[in-house]
């Protein structure tokens, strides 16, 4: 096997969701594909370096805020990448074309206007149109109504939702499950099972660790993610190409008085940007915990109870 070449890109994404994708110049590799701007780490540089650097030489941009987001290994004919994605969301500058290149900037990653796009990608697209909070449902302890009104009140902030009501029959939790899809699904939501083995009619899978460890095979469904407490764990996830994981618990939870919570810094640790699929922070956490969560190297936060309060 080749050495893998170092490689840090940087998703520049603003405030309304939109994002900036580059085309390769000529004389390059894949010139007129489309990518995230960024290119290779210089020996004795950081990643975050590496990403300022980047951005200044191809763009004129001058980054001031970027988190560590995905990683991700590629063969190519022309070398072996290791590709570490940043999500950019603060820089100074009006991007300038100073390598020849074009640019466009995107409004959703599954709808986007340019093609083609490098083939690493594929997957870092997929994880981009993934929302920054995940609901999990509390039915049972909240009552089916709360949690309903809650989501009708504001059903586009509901972009992923986990049913998981583990006292209640497969058809309650359709019933449950139908209901939130027809709220959500016009903006785009989706919405996943939890512990059933078939994701019928809805979006897809999300598996409890017992699960993840007993299949061999990614199961059926457009999306499929799982609950994991560790290194061993999310490695599983990523050997069976589910599409993110939830990681937890970070901080105490009534769900789990008898654990200790893996604290922030462990989080960073096991989380960090590392894992081609995105990272869910779980546990006691709410949408106030997004950009600490962020900085920790997590997709975003899943909420149980604060969703539905
Ligand atoms: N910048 C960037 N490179 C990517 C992405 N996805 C991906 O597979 N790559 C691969 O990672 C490598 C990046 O190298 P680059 O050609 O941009 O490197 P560079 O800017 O340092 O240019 P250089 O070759 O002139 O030193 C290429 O093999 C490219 O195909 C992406 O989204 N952004
Ligand atoms: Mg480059």
């Amino acid at each position: 096997m080749r050495k893998w070449t170092q490689v840090v890109a940087g998703v520049l994404v603003r405030p309304d969701g939109g994002f900036f994708l580059s085309s390769r110049p000529e004389g390059k590799p894949y010139a007129g594909y489309w990518e995230f701007p960024g290119g290779k780490i210089e020996a004795g540089e950081t990643p975050y370096a590496a990403l300022c650097r980047e951005l200044d030489e191809e763009l004129g941009l001058t980054v001031t805020h970027a988190t560590p987001w995905l990683t991700q290994h590629f063969h190519y004919e022309h070398a072996d990448v290791r590709l570490d994605f940043h999500r950019v969301t603060g820089w100074s500058g009006e991007p300038q074309a100073r390598e020849g290149q074009t640019w466009a900037w995107q409004r959703a990653a599954d709808a986007l206007s340019v093609s083609p796009v490098l083939p690493a990608n594929t997957p870092i697209f997929r994880a981009l149109s993934l929302p920054a909070t995940l609901a999990i449902t509390c039915a049972q302890e909240l009552g089916r109504d709360t949690v309903i009104a809650r989501v009708a009140a504001d059903p586009a902030a509901f972009g992923l939702i986990v049913v998981r009501e583990p006292g209640w029959s497969t058809a309650q939790q359709h019933a449950l499950a139908a209901e939130l899809a027809a709220l959500t699904r016009p903006h785009g939501g989706r919405v996943l099972l939890a512990g059933a083995s078939d994701a019928g009619p809805f979006d897809g899978l999300h598996l409890n660790s017992r699960q993840l460890h007993a299949l061999d095979a990614r199961p059926a469904g457009d999306w499929v993610g799982a609950s994991v407490h560790g290194q061993a764990d999310i490695e599983q996830a990523v050997g069976l190409g589910l599409d993110y994981v939830m990681l937890g618990h970070v901080l105490p939870t009534p769900s789990h008085p008898d654990l200790p919570p893996l604290g922030w810094d462990r989080f960073t640790e096991l989380a960090g940007g590392r894992w081609p699929l995105p990272v869910y922070a779980l546990g006691g956490l709410s949408v106030t915990d997004l950009d600490r969560a962020r900085e920790a190297g997590a997709h975003g936060v899943a909420c149980m109870r604060s969703a539905w309060r």
